[in-house]
């Protein structure tokens, strides 16, 4: 698997404000916030895009959103609503190929996304 700089924040090589860790993810805050709360939820296993996820990655995939979640209850941003989202290769506008997570709420969002 190619690392990238989310392997960093991992391996805690590079800082980053982390909202949740387990054993096979972690969340923190965006760098680029795009919203009053934005953060990622990503794998500890390099999985680099929607494309490469594998079968026995499923409950890995599954458990992003339920961290999600998790957090937006805690911060009491879950019942207004939110916006998940995991962007694929270059029309997804995917910087770093580490698949990610994004959470973004605390405002009313805008659909399409574009
Ligand atoms: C642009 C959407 N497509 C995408 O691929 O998103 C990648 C997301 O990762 C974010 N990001 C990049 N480097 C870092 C970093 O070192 N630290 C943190 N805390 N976030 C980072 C970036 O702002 C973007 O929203």
């Amino acid at each position: 698997m190619s690392e990238t700089i989310f392997t960093k924040i991992i391996n805690k090589e590079i800082p980053a404000e982390i909202l949740y860790e387990d054993e096979i993810s972690l969340a923190f805050k965006d760098i680029n916030p795009q919203a009053p709360m934005h953060f990622l939820v990503i794998p500890k296993k390099a999985i680099a895009t929607i494309n490469d996820i594998d079968k026995c990655d499923r409950e890995v995939v599954g458990h992003l959103s339920w961290v999600a979640a998790q957090i937006l209850k805690e911060h009491g941003l879950a019942e207004q609503g939110y916006r998940t989202v995991m962007n694929c290769n270059e029309y997804g506008g995917q910087t770093v190929y580490h698949i990610h997570l994004h959470v973004l709420a605390g405002k009313p969002l805008g659909w399409p996304p574009y």
